[in-house]
C-alpha cells in the first residue's frame, strides 16, 4: 500500500525533523535526489554533459530545490539556465550555488532545451498559478530539445498548478513526464486530474517517515495488496462456502445490464451467481452456470446482493430494492438503485447493520448528494459515505473509495477506455462477488476498482473497448495478478 499526506501534515513533520538537523539538510537531501533522477533521464536521452537544462524557479523552497539540483547538473557539465519568475524573491543560497557551479539566469525561454525542471511552486502553492508563472508554463510547448522533440519535464515535488491536497487542476498546469517528490506522496500524486499531470512519480527518501505522525489522507492499493486480499478457493471449499452473489439488475428496457453485471460477477471469487429479474431467460442462455429467478423473493439464499444496474426506477424496481435492503446481507447499490434513494423513501431501510456499498458516477452522486462532487472528489465521497453510512465508490478516472469513518482510497489503475456504456455494470457484478466471498466492503470496493481498471487497460490494448471486452479481460488480469 502507498500512502499520501496533506501539505499541512508534511510541513508539521518537516518542522519536527528539521529541529533535530543542521539547517538546510532536508533541502540538500531533496535536491540531491532530484539531481540524481534528472541526470539519469539525461543519460538515457544522450548524456548529461552539454545537455541544456532550464530551471523554472519560483519564490519559495521549491525553487531552492531546483536551483541546488541545477547546480549539481552544472557541475557535471550541463548547460543550466534558471528563469526566475520573481527575481526579487528567490532562494539566494540556491542561486549562489547555481552560479558557483557555472549556471546562469535567463529572462527568456531558450529555444533549445533538453530538460525542464519545474520549481515554480510545490506544497506551498495557493490558488491558480500567477500570471508570470502561468505564461511560462503555457510556452513550454514551444520548446524543442536536441532530438527535435519536446524537452523532458521534471516537476519538483508537485507539478506547478495542481491543488496539492485535492488533486484538482484549476487552471494552467505543468504536464510532467516525471515528478520527483520528497518524504512522502501527497494527494495530488494519486487523485483527480493532477495525478495525470504528474507522469511517473518518484519518491526521494529524506528521512521524513518517522515524523509523519498523522494518518495518511489517501491510500493507494498495490497489486500485492489485491493479491493478498483476493479470496481463493481452498481444498475444502464448495460453491456455497465460496459465497453466492445475487444480482437484482437489468430490466425489460435494459437486459444488457443484467448480462454485463453477471459477466462481472462470474469472474469474481464467489462460487455461485444467482440472477433475479426480468432478464432471467437471457441471462441463463448466455451464462448456463447462473441460477435464475424472476424476482428477488424467489431467488434463494445468497451472501450479498447487487441491485440497481439497469433496473429501472418504476414500482417493480422499488419492490426489488426494498427486498434486498430488508435482508441482513451486504448490499451494493448501483445506478437506478442510487436514483431510487433520492427523496428519502428508503431512508428507513438504509438504517441497517449490514454493510451498504454505493457506486455512483458523478451524475448519480449529484442526484443523491444534491451537489456535484466538485474539485475535492475525496472529500465529497467521504461526506456522502458519512451521510449514508455506506462505503462510497465514486467512479471516474482515479476512482475514489471512501468509508463512513473517512478512510479514503484512490484507484491507481484504469483507462479512459472504461468510459463506455455498461462497464460500470461489470464493476458492480465483480464487486458483489467479492462481497459475497466475505471481503470487507472497503477492500471489496478497492479491489474491484483495481482489477476492473486493469481489465480496461488490457482491453484497450486490443483496440476500441466495449463493456463485454472489459468483462472478458477480467480473467486474464486475475490470472496474472494472482499467480
Ligand atoms: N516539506 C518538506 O519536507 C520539504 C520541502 N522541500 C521543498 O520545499 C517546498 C515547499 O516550499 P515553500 O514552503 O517555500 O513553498 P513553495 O512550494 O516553494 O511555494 C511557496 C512560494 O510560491 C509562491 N506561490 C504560492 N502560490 C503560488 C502560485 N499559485 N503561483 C505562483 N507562485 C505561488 C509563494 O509566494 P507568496 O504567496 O509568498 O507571494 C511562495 O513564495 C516543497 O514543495 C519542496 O519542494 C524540500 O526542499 C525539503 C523537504
Ligand atoms: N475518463 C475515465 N477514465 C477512467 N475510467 C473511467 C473514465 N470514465 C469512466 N470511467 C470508469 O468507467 C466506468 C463507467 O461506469 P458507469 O458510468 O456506471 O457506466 P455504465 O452505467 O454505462 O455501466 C466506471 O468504472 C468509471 O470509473
Amino acid at each position: 500500500m502507498r500512502q499520501a499526506w496533506r501539505a499541512a501534515d508534511v510541513r508539521a513533520a518537516e518542522k519536527s525533523l528539521m529541529a533535530a538537523l543542521p539547517e538546510g539538510t532536508l533541502m540538500q537531501r531533496a535536491a540531491a535526489g532530484l539531481a540524481r533522477r534528472c541526470a539519469l533521464l539525461l543519460e538515457e536521452a544522450g548524456g548529461v554533459y552539454g545537455a541544456r537544462v532550464l530551471l523554472l524557479v519560483g519564490s519559495g523552497d521549491n525553487g531552492g530545490d531546483a536551483l541546488y539540483a541545477g547546480a549539481a547538473l552544472a557541475r557535471r557539465g550541463a548547460q543550466v539556465r534558471a528563469l526566475l519568475l520573481t527575481p526579487e524573491r528567490v532562494h539566494l543560497a540556491g542561486l549562489a550555488a547555481l552560479r558557483a557551479a557555472g549556471g546562469f539566469t535567463t529572462v527568456e525561454l531558450p529555444a533549445r532545451v533538453d530538460l525542464v525542471m519545474d520549481g515554480i511552486v510545490g506544497i506551498g502553492g495557493t490558488g491558480g498559478l500567477r500570471p508570470p508563472a502561468a505564461a511560462a508554463v503555457r510556452r513550454l510547448g514551444e520548446l524543442r530539445g536536441r532530438t527535435g522533440h519536446r524537452p523532458l519535464v521534471v516537476a519538483v515535488d508537485t507539478p506547478s498548478g495542481v491543488v496539492v491536497d485535492t488533486g484538482d487542476v484549476p487552471g494552467e498546469c505543468v504536464d510532467a513526464d516525471v515528478t520527483v517528490t520528497f518524504g512522502c506522496l501527497k494527494p495530488a500524486h494519486v487523485i483527480g486530474p493532477a495525478a495525470i499531470r504528474c507522469g511517473q512519480v518518484e519518491l526521494v527518501d529524506i528521512g521524513l517517515g518517522p515524523s509523519l505522525v498523522t494518518g495518511p489522507a489517501v491510500r493507494v492499493a498495490e497489486s500485492s495488496d489485491i493479491a493478498a486480499w483476493w479470496p481463493v478457493p481452498g481444498p475444502v471449499s464448495d460453491k456455497y462456502t465460496r459465497g453466492v452473489v445475487g444480482l437484482a439488475t437489468g430490466s425489460a428496457g435494459y437486459p444488457g445490464a443484467a448480462l454485463l453485471s453477471t459477466s462481472g460477477a462470474l469472474a469474481g471469487p464467489a462460487g455461485m451467481v444467482r440472477y433475479a429479474g426480468s432478464a432471467h431467460a437471457e441471462v441463463v442462455r448466455a451464462h448456463p452456470s447462473v441460477v435464475v429467478a424472476p424476482r428477488v423473493a424467489d431467488a434463494g439464499r445468497v451472501q450479498a446482493w447487487v441491485c440497481g444496474s439497469g433496473l429501472g426506477t418504476g414500482d417493480a424496481a422499488r419492490t426489488e430494492l426494498r427486498s434486498v435492503l430488508a435482508t441482513s446481507l451486504p448490499v451494493l447499490l448501483d445506478a437506478d438503485a442510487i436514483t431510487l434513494l433520492v427523496g428519502g423513501e428508503f431512508s428507513e431501510h438504509l438504517r441497517r447493520d449490514a454493510p451498504v456499498v454505493l457506486t455512483p458516477h458523478d451524475g448519480e452522486f449529484k442526484r443523491l448528494a444534491g451537489e456535484a462532487p466538485g474539485a475535492d472528489r475525496a472529500a465529497a465521497a467521504a461526506r456522502l459515505a458519512a451521510w449514508t453510512n455506506a462505503v462510497v465508490l465514486l467512479k471516474g478516472d482515479r476512482t475514489v473509495v471512501a468509508t463512513p469513518a473517512g478512510e479514503i482510497w484512490a484507484n491507481p489503475t484504469g483507462s479512459p477506455a472504461l468510459a463506455t456504456a455498461g462497464s460500470g455494470d461489470v464493476l458492480a457484478g465483480l464487486l458483489g462477488s467479492l462481497l459475497a466471498a466475505g471481503l470487507p466492503p472497503v477492500r471489496a470496493a478497492v479491489a474491484a476498482a483495481y482489477v476492473h481498471g486493469l481489465a480496461g487497460r488490457r482491453a484497450a490494448a486490443d483496440g476500441p473497448v466495449t463493456a463485454p471486452d472489459v468483462a472478458a479481460a477480467l480473467r486474464p488480469v486475475l490470472r496474472d495478478l494472482l499467480k
